[in-house]
């Protein structure tokens, strides 16, 4: 993983940092940076529906839609890929300062930003995902050809202060890495879900079917990411012989069970992340 330092930090703090559309992913992200040590000056938040906490650091020295962005050593696109054409001209003149662009919008390819920014303008695509908000999160990331080391080590940095990185070697596996890692989150929120319903179909009450089921989910990450066993062992190691994992197994581990479905549900998020590239 890419350790972000304070020498990353202050480099960044010196021309600052601009967040074209500061919501859920920019806004998590913003917040890592801020726990990282980039002071509340250096950040630049450009968002016509800015939320209270966004309003609440301008007090502190954050710049929140100033009329024009003078320079930022990297220019955040945090915008919905729908609205980024609209949105992403507003900092186009920053090419002219050097900036380097960084996406995070689903879909939307590199050349679609070349497009705008010109071809010399240095781009990295990446896709982070929510959990960066707590500083575990992980984003994957490519640049284009007018991305130097300095420049994609400048973007693992950044990415790396809310969590782990991974270069890729193509932006064609974007999709893939979008409909892993970037929805990812949502569908172990949604494990969670499934996991409190079936508790109610057993008869536990609401509440607890939702404390046991989230407090599972909650431990087994905790226990894999401090283990150094792979999640067949740690998934070996509840399972006695048969007991009663082993029936349920049964039937997740079926042909058509969780692995089959988990696929065509990855398959139509990556699916989707096609058709937003337009
Ligand atoms: N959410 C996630 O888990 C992840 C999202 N992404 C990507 O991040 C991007 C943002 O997603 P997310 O944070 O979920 O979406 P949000 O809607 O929460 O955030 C987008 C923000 O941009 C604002 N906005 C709209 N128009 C403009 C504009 N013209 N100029 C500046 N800001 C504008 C929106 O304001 P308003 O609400 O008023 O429209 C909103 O605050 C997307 O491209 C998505 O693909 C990537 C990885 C994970
Ligand atoms: O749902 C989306 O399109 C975005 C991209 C990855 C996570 N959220």
């Amino acid at each position: 993983m890419t350790q972000t330092t304070a020498a990353d930090i202050a480099a960044l703090a010196e021309r600052g940092v601009t967040i074209l559309g500061c919501g859920k992913m920019g806004g998590a992200m913003l917040r890592g940076w801020l726990a990282a040590g980039l002071p509340p000056e250096a950040a630049t938040v450009l968002d016509p529906a800015p939320a209270d906490w966004l309003r609440e650091l301008a007090a502190r020295g954050l710049r929140l839609n100033p009329e024009r962005v003078e320079d930022a050593a990297v220019c955040v696109l945090a915008v919905k890929p729908q609205v980024m054409a609209k949105a992403a001209p507003q900092v186009a003149h920053l090419a002219g300062r050097g900036a380097l662009f960084m996406s995070i919008a689903a879909g939307t390819p590199i050349s679609f930003f070349e497009s705008l920014f010109g071809a010399d303008a240095p781009i990295v695509r990446a896709m982070p995902n929510t959990p960066a908000a707590v500083g575990r999160g992980v984003t994957a990331l490519i640049g284009n050809a007018a991305a130097t080391e300095a420049h994609m080590r400048l973007a693992e940095a950044l990415a790396g202060a809310v969590g782990a990185v991974v270069r890729l070697e193509a932006e064609s596996q974007m999709d893939a890495v979008t409909a892993i890692s970037g929805s990812g989150p949502a569908y172990v929120f949604h494990m969670i879900e499934a996991m409190a319903a079936a508790g109610r179909a057993l008869d536990l009450p609401d509440e607890l079917a939702m404390t046991l089921a989230r407090q599972t989910v909650i431990g087994a990450a905790e226990l894999a990411r401090r283990s150094d066993a792979s999640a067949e062992q740690l998934r070996r190691d509840v399972t006695s012989p048969g007991g009663t994992t082993a029936a349920a197994l049964e039937v997740l581990m079926a042909p058509d069970g969780l692995t089959a479905l988990m696929t065509r549900a990855a398959a139509a998020a990556a699916r989707r992340s096609r058709e937003l590239a337009g």
